[in-house]
């Protein structure tokens, strides 16, 4: 054992749109000083969830402090982008004191415990723990449930933990890797739907794992930090549909594409549109900076399935173009044309729509 302590690492992981960066966002409010790194990485190209961090004004969420790893997913990267990583956080003059590692609502987090018993690693690094964020609402709605039949047939023929439902095989290896479980939205859940969510998430992973509820990820650091949990120690504990490929996935089940979006008369009319192509289409995640008409500010739009939020995010930059950008996220078949048609299309159409309509 060596004397050197080493440095805590909490990876945040859960699927899209549970929450994650919201989290961190809050966890850095009470940095206290604390020298925290982040690691980012994001399912999708635009790197919205750096954007936020650095942007939100938080002493912590410096541009130093935070190293976006934008090219696919954390856990199908982590020799060739999160190990040099690692290793340069370490390498600093000034090495963090607890590193944050926030993963794509895609990732497995199993690859990347793993890689914390890299040599190189393993000496310098701990996992604190794995804190798996859970929107709430969509488990209660059953987005990431089976279908009992087909998993009853699927068993018969093969008792493996594989399934067909790529959905449910990433939320589940998310909550099987978990230290603490945070059931967030739990603003959108009534106490019976809360309780059976809560009872769903326990009956999902094989040992006894802390659930707590939170509101916008609102939670003591004391709380998400020093688990002391040792993950990388712990493997056996955690298992994963995909532990027989020995962690590799090839995120073939899902799709994300940039859409373009005009400038838009209003926030609402940006929102109307981009829910009625969630719902058509079952997308599963859109982000994205849209320009309103007269407004100097950039809109930051987030939606996960067809619930969405807005607010402005900062002031469109001298030669900045006010062009909207919006990543779509959903299983791969969804009909990428349509719905960058039906985002690009001038508003004046949804005007017209509106009138013809009555
Ligand atoms: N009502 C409600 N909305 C929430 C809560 N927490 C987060 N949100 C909203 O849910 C959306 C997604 O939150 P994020 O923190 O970006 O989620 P994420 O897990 O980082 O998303 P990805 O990185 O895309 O996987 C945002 O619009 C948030 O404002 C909550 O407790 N209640």
């Amino acid at each position: 054992m060596s004397d050197v302590r080493k440095i805590p690492a909490t990876i945040v992981t859960g699927f899209l749109g549970a929450g994650k960066t919201t989290l961190v966002r809050h966890l850095m409010t009470q940095a206290n000083g604390r020298r925290i790194a982040i690691i980012v990485n994001e399912f999708g190209s635009l790197g919205i969830d750096g954007e936020t961090l650095r942007s939100c004004g938080i002493e912590g969420c410096e541009e130093e402090n935070i190293v976006e790893l934008a090219n696919g997913c954390l856990c199908c990267t982590v020799a060739d982008e999160f190990l040099p990583t690692m290793q340069a956080l370490l390498d600093r003059p000034n090495p963090p004191e607890h590193i944050l590692i926030e993963t794509s609502g895609l990732a497995l987090p199993k690859p990347l415990i793993k890689a914390f018993n890299w040599p190189g690693i393993r000496s310098r690094v701990t996992v604190d723990g794995v804190v798996t964020v859970v929107d709430g609402p969509a488990v209660a709605a059953g987005r990431f449930a089976d279908d009992p039949e087909a998993v009853a047939a699927q068993r018969a023929a093969d008792e493996s933990l594989d399934h067909d439902n790529p959905l449910a095989e990433v939320y589940e290896d998310q909550l099987m890797s978990a230290d603490l479980v945070v059931l967030n939205k739990s603003d959108l859940l009534d106490t019976a739907e809360a309780g059976r969510v809560r009872e769903e998430i326990t009956a999902a992973i094989p040992r006894a794992v802390k659930v707590v509820a939170a509101e916008n990820g609102r939670l003591d650091a004391a709380v998400l930090l020093g688990l002391e949990a040792a993950a990388e120690d712990d493997l056996a504990a955690r298992p994963s549909h995909h532990d027989a490929e020995d962690g590799a996935h090839e995120h073939d089940d899902f799709r994300s594409f940039v859409a373009v979006m005009p400038e838009a008369p209003s926030p609402e009319a940006v929102v109307a549109r981009l829910r009625a192509v969630a719902e058509a289409h079952d997308v599963l995640r859109m982000k994205g900076y849209v320009a309103v008409e007269g407004k100097p500010m950039r809109l930051e739009v987030q939606g996960v399935g067809a619930r969405f939020r807005h607010g402005f995010d900062r002031a469109w930059t001298p030669g900045e173009a006010r062009a909207g950008r919006v990543v779509v996220i959903a299983q791969t078949g969804m009909d990428e044309a349509a719905i960058a048609d039906a985002i690009a299309a001038p508003f004046t159409a949804d005007a017209a729509a509106a009138v013809a309509a009555g």
